[in-house]
């Protein structure tokens, strides 16, 4: 740019559960001045209303002819990530067991998909620094002209051992059992399944600490930026 002022940058980190995807995005976008969304929070905050509001979860029907009601608004700021539903602050509700294991049910129907897809494009395209968005589907439907896509990785024992870290004596065996659960319905649901973009830089975290990937990203999108 003519004023040296840094044109915007779109990042998008996608991966399976629990490879860092959050942690990592928050501290990339922090360091580096850029928005923040978190996706998967935008499925967790219309399942818990579908729960809430009693829509049978197993009926895709009964999903999709409510999908248009409820009103997400994302914050975007990397130090303190918002997210409320009709107004109401569900930031720790839907980090609950019942939302977590309701949650890919709800986000395989094509029409949650396409109006949260939707309120993530414009959330991108109205973020003035530029933003990192992470999520299962970010480069390869919701922003597939992103300046950099990073698709990171890790075993599922080191990403159960991460999370039966994170939920004090919650055992790694069923926590293993669950990612890879949640990880196979999310890889085979027909809209918009968790993908490596064909263009994506793939990391695997398994031997990285959370400093090491955030340095990986960080200088990949410098070198990025360097470039456009
Ligand atoms: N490289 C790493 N080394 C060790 N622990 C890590 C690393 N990256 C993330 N963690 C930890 O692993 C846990 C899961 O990380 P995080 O929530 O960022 O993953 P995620 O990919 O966003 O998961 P999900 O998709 O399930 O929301 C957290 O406790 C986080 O602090
Ligand atoms: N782009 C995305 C992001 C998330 N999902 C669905 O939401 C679930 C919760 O995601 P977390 O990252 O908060 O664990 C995830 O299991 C997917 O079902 C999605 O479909 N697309």
């Amino acid at each position: 740019m003519e004023n040296g002022a840094a044109q915007p940058v779109i990042v998008a980190i996608d991966g399976p559960s629990g490879t860092g995807k959050s942690s990592t995005s928050k501290a990339v976008a922090a360091q580096l001045g850029l928005s923040y969304l978190d996706t998967g929070a935008q499925y967790r905050a219309i399942t818990w209303w579908m729960v809430t509001n009693g829509i049978d979860i197993d009926d895709p029907s009964a999903i999709a002819a409510v999908a248009g009601k409820p009103e997400i608004v994302s914050g975007t700021d990397p130090s303190a990530p918002a997210i409320t539903v009709d107004g109401v602050d569900v930031s720790g509700p839907i980090r609950t067991h019942d939302v977590t294991s309701k949650v890919s049910a709800v986000s395989a129907v094509a029409e949650v998909r396409a109006r949260i897809t939707e309120l993530q494009r414009s959330i991108a395209v109205g973020a003035a620094r530029g933003i990192v968005v992470e999520g299962r589907d970010i480069g390869t439907t919701v922003l597939p002209d992103a300046d950099l896509k990073i698709f990171l990785t890790a075993t599922p024992e080191a990403r159960a051992a991460r999370r039966s870290g994170e939920l004090r004596g919650v055992d790694v065996h069923s926590t293993r059992e669950a990612l890879l659960k949640r990880d196979a319905a999310d890889s085979s649901r027909k809209t918009s399944p968790l993908a490596k973009a064909g263009d994506a830089v793939e990391v695997d975290t398994t031997d990285l600490t959370l400093s090491q990937v955030v340095e990986c990203v960080v200088t990949l999108v410098e070198e990025k930026r360097a470039a456009k």
